[in-house]
């Protein structure tokens, strides 16, 4: 079942005279259970697509809804509703969301507290889920960044939700409380089933998910899917957009320029979405010496992209 139905999503900014779309018709699918990472460049529109499905911000057109609800549609109560019931969210820098004089319990415990019910026993499993049993009646300004870093999870988890958004969640943290960060997403994945959508611009995540979509100019542009593991075969049939035409014959080359570390575990497909578009990685268009238009064929099984027959005879002409 899809937790996350993104179709032709489309985000503008509009400040006084100037317009920034920041989405342009995003299609974007999330199985339930699913742990994926999307990754992109500054100014991508990684964060606008977070933001828009934790429900911090509205999206200005296209489709998008997140279990039983439909962005687009939500009235402001509903909103408050699915930020309290269905998502839950770790920035980056936690440290702002944190009660510095607080323990890691009450920070836990606050926002149950905000909502009229507190529950202690769960605020003490959650804590113990994210490795701190024995650090929970330290206040904040006692642990470490790293520390402080698994008290947001923990709190993000406390509404019980089925989503979680994390954006750059191991940004500020070392390499190791990193990967400690990683394997507690890992568990809350397996054993409570919650589906984890990871922002970075940190190709390394790759080993440690499911599925890596990239996002190029505000679309999901490539996606790749880990090969090989235990997960590889519920992952059958997840992918949205993409068929069989998609998948890139030169995988190896772009897999080798993107991304250090993608290796060879994981398949990399192009996004094609409902109406056919698909984004060809930049530097494939420039060593082609293709740009506006192109000579596509098909041999019934592949599509070929090329140059013209004019583009050609110019190439020839200037060796
Ligand atoms: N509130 C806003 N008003 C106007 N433009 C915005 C606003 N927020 C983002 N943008 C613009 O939208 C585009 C996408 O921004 P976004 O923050 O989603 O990118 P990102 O991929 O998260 O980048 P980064 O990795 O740097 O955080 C950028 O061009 C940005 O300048």
């Amino acid at each position: 079942m899809e937790m996350i139905r993104c179709e032709g999503m489309v985000k503008i900014y509009k400040t006084d005279d100037v317009e920034v779309v920041a989405l342009q018709g995003l299609n974007l699918n999330v199985r339930q259970g699913e742990m994926m990472a999307i990754i992109g460049n500054s100014g991508s529109g990684k964060s606008t697509l977070l933001n828009i499905l934790g429900g911090l911000d509205r999206p200005s057109a296209g489709q998008a809804h997140v279990g039983k609800w439909n962005l687009l549609k939500m009235t402001k109560e509903q909103l408050i509703a699915y930020k309290r019931e269905t998502v839950g969210f770790i920035w980056q820098n936690n440290a702002r969301n944190l009660i510095p004089y607080l323990t890691a319990l009450q920070n836990v415990e606050l926002p149950m507290l905000i909502q009229g019910k507190v529950d202690r026993a769960f605020a003490k499993q959650l804590l113990s889920a994210v490795g701190l049993e024995h650090r929970m009646g330290s206040r904040l300004t006692q642990l470490s960044g790293g520390e402080q870093q698994r008290v947001a999870i923990a709190i993000a988890l406390a509404g019980r939700p089925q989503l979680l958004l994390a954006d750059e969640p191991t940004g500020s943290v070392d390499s190791a409380t990193g990967e400690q960060i990683f394997e507690i997403f890992r568990r809350l994945n397996a054993e409570m089933g919650v589906t984890i959508v990871i922002v970075t611009h940190d190709l390394s995540v790759a080993d440690r998910v499911d599925r890596v979509v990239a996002i190029r100019d505000g679309l999901t542009s490539t996606e790749w899917i880990r090969r090989e593991g235990g997960e590889t075969g519920s992952l059958a049939g997840v992918v949205h957009g993409v068929g069989e035409a998609g998948e890139m014959e030169s995988a190896g080359a772009a897999i080798a320029q993107a991304a250090v570390g993608f290796g060879s575990r994981h398949e990399q497909y192009v996004v094609i979405d409902h109406i056919g578009r698909l984004q060809i990685p930049k530097e494939y268009l420039e060593s082609m010496n293709v740009g506006g238009k192109a000579v596509l064929s098909f041999d019934g099984r592949r599509v070929t992209i090329g140059p013209s027959e004019e583009q050609r005879e110019e190439e020839g002409e200037g060796v």
